[in-house]
């Protein structure tokens, strides 16, 4: 049985006529990495606060671990972790006060919560930051106080709403190193991103979710080879050239505001063929396809735009 089933899943907001959620399925297996992958306002949020059984689904049925969440949402709870987006840590209490209260508000015990903490700092690798005022930490390490705070009741499934976002490079890929280790203990991780990078590195299969619908589902790989050529030839044009130059190359090429995408499956061979074409490309680079290529292609659109 999965973890997870949503069927026909909506959400409206009270006072709106407009549909956040507009009916997605989806499943979720246990052990899994699970990613919701899209732009901002395309539901994701809305999506998560309902799996973290927080918000009631207006329309199609959700089941988590084999409940309802309407009527075992309290049940449920106990037994999910849940990020979301703000940390909505007390930066002015330490970093193992903001465990041990957490804890407490569990409805844990204080014994236990103290040799838990210690537990959690260590896995958060924030021991040295222990009596520390939150408001003094970085960005990243607040982060991964959020997650181990998250992880007070030993969570079967661990809901991350843009675990990385506002990171620098460096403290994401801390993160990520984190959630890896935590999915290979067993905890089901679903984490909600517009980083194409970090869905493909961290999702073992993902939903790619656009205003309120999901426009395909499948592991990065598989979403790259459904949608997009191995390759991707991007070529930039003085002002005003590329119209032409689409139409002189020909083939699969997708005109962006500032670049040509030629989809092949061996970009140097069309690069070869666009100089025998006498065209002069400012510059030219041949990439692998991402996810990124996938969203543009299903939606037409950019996921950063
Ligand atoms: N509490 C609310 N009341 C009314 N509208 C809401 C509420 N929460 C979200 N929305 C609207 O629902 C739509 C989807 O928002 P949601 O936060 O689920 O998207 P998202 O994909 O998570 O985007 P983001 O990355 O910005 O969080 C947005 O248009 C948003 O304005």
């Amino acid at each position: 049985m999965a973890l997870i089933e949503a069927e026909r899943l909506e959400k409206r907001y009270p006072g709106t006529d407009f549909t956040a959620v507009a009916g997605i399925g989806f499943q979720v297996e246990r052990g899994e990495a699970f990613g919701f992958l899209g732009p901002n306002g395309a539901g994701k949020s809305s999506t998560m606060r309902m799996l973290a059984c927080v918000s009631q689904p207006s329309g199609g049925s959700l089941r988590i671990l084999g409940e309802n969440p309407v009527t075992h949402g309290r049940a449920l709870r106990a037994r999910l972790g849940v990020v979301p987006q703000d940390d909505a840590l007390d930066l002015q209490l330490t970093v193992r006060e903001n465990l041990i209260v957490y804890g407490l508000y569990f409805g844990l015990s204080l014994k236990h919560m103290r040799a838990k903490s210690t537990e959690l700092l260590e896995f958060a690798q924030l021991a040295d930051k222990a009596g520390e005022r939150v408001e003094h930490l970085s960005g990243g390490m607040r982060r991964r106080l959020t997650i181990a705070r998250s992880l007070v009741n030993d969570p079967e499934i661990l809901l991350l709403d843009e675990p990385t976002t506002g990171l620098d490079p460096q403290a994401r890929h801390i993160l990520w190193d984190r959630l890896f280790r935590l999915k290979s203990v067993g905890v089901t991780l679903i984490l909600t991103t517009h980083y194409m990078d970090e869905a493909e590195q961290l999702c073992d299969r993902l939903v790619i979710m656009d205003k309120g619908l999901i426009a395909d589902e499948g592991t990065p790989r598989e979403l790259i080879d459904r949608h997009v050529t191995r390759e991707v030839l991007e070529l930039r044009f003085p002002p005003g050239e590329q119209e032409q130059a689409a139409e002189k190359l020909g083939g699969d090429v997708e005109i962006l505001p500032d670049r040509l995408l030629c989809y092949a499956d061996d970009g140097d061979a069309v690069l070869a063929r666009a100089t025998e074409l006498g065209l002069r490309p400012l510059t030219a680079l041949v990439r692998r396809a991402t996810l990124e290529d996938v969203f543009l292609r299903l939606t037409g659109r950019s996921l950063t735009d």
